[in-house]
């Protein structure tokens, strides 16, 4: 099966070694064959192509069965035209693979509930899965860079979305549901914004209409941000547009201790994009003390969801777990009584848990 590798820049090279590693102990264990295609993407794309997203890396993405990234961006950017900044990279390869939606998890472990922000007790029960427009909305609107108008230095972005986009990622959202816990909390600014308007009419006719069994509620995306702190426990899945998906996510991911943690899949109707929810990381980039969990369990993610092998995505979250359990940390979630490692230590250790298993 062929993965185009994407590790990008910043502590992304970091994070996609350690997981090749645990990826390469599954493929052994199971039986399965991977092929790697190694591609730029981003900043490191630039240097190389003055392009974040070549034509060599759209060819290969194209082709493969699936494709794991790393992370884009870094300081060395910034001031690049915004038409070819290295996060412009990542929109469109989004955009050219039709990723519409973005699956992030996000279960508090035992193992690191109690360096969670808030008080252990609150985030314990937390389980849920954010469900994120990913290729609409005020990302792909009409950008319009500062510029004089009337006098007044000017800028804008246009948030704009069509019935068929919302219909198809609620669906998603539903399904998931289904499966879960039953329940989707829709999240919009439908007090302000035409969009979320439109947003939470079409959510609510399909509920009634397909999905009567599943039970929907509607937050402002302020009240949500609010909830999620007060009470995470209250969420299955949410529902949400690009945007306000982004912002969410990252506000959900350091319930269970460390961003470092969490894993996302991109998904449409052709090949699939793991990566995790994080960034590069320039903080700590080359350092070798990145988390590579949220990597790694993106691994798992695409096992489950692009190769189908069921078992090496278990086997991979199981891996993790023991890894966990057997007091491992890298310096996000280092603690007394445990072990420091770093990333490669951490990819190693996952690897070797999952061989042993
Ligand atoms: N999917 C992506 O490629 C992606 C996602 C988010 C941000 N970015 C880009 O990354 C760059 C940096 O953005 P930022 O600093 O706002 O967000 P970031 O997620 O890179 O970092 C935020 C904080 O979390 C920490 N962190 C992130 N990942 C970690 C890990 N695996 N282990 C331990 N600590 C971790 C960082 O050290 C930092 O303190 C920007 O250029 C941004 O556009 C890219
Ligand atoms: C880098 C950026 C374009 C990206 C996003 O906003 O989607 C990131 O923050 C993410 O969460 O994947
Ligand atoms: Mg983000």
């Amino acid at each position: 099966m062929k993965i185009t590798l994407l590790p990008g820049d910043g502590i992304g090279p970091e994070i996609v070694t350690a997981t090749v590693k645990v990826m390469d102990a599954a493929a052994k264990k199971f039986g399965f064959a991977l092929e790697y295609d190694h591609q730029l993407l981003g900043g490191c794309a630039i240097d190389a192509y003055n392009d974040p997203y070549p034509e060599v890396t759209q060819k290969s993405a194209n082709a493969a069965d699936a494709v794991l990234l790393g992370a884009v961006g870094g300081p060395k950017w910034d001031n690049v035209d915004p038409s070819i900044r290295p996060e412009k990279g990542l929109l469109r390869i989004r955009k050219d693979l039709g990723l519409y939606c973005n699956l992030r998890p996000m279960k508090v472990s035992r193992f690191t509930a109690h360096l969670s922000p808030l008080k252990p007790e609150r985030v314990e029960n937390t389980d849920l899965l954010i469900v994120r427009e990913l290729t609409g909305g005020i990302y792909f609107g009409t950008h319009n860079e500062a510029a004089m108008v009337d006098g007044v230095e000017t800028a804008s972005d246009v948030d704009l979305y069509t019935r068929p986009e919302v219909e198809r990622i609620a669906r998603k959202a539903f399904e998931a549901a289904k499966v879960r816990r039953g329940k989707v909390t829709s999240v919009d600014k439908a007090n302000v914004l035409a969009e979320s308007r439109m947003w939470r009419k079409i959510v609510t006719e399909m509920q009634a209409k397909e999905y009567p069994e599943i039970e929907l509620n509607h937050l402002y995306v302020d009240n949500c941000a609010m909830q999620l702190v007060l009470n995470p426990g209250q969420f299955d899945v949410v529902l949400t547009n690009n945007i306000f998906g982004d912002i969410l996510s990252d506000e959900a991911s350091v319930l269970g201790g460390s961003i470092g943690l969490l894993p996302s899949a991109s998904l449409g109707d052709g090949t699939g994009l793991y990566e995790p929810i994080h960034g590069s990381a320039p903080d700590i980039a080359g350092q070798g003390i990145a988390n590579p969990t949220g990597t790694i369990l993106s691994a798992a993610m695409l096992f489950r969801y692009s190769l189908d092998q069921q078992a090496a995505a278990d086997a991979v979250e199981a891996a993790v777990e023991k890894v966990y359990e057997d007091g491992y940390r890298t310096p996000d979630l280092f603690g007394e009584g445990m072990t420091k490692v770093n990333t490669q230590e951490m990819g190693d250790l996952v690897a070797k848990a999952l061989l042993e298993a």
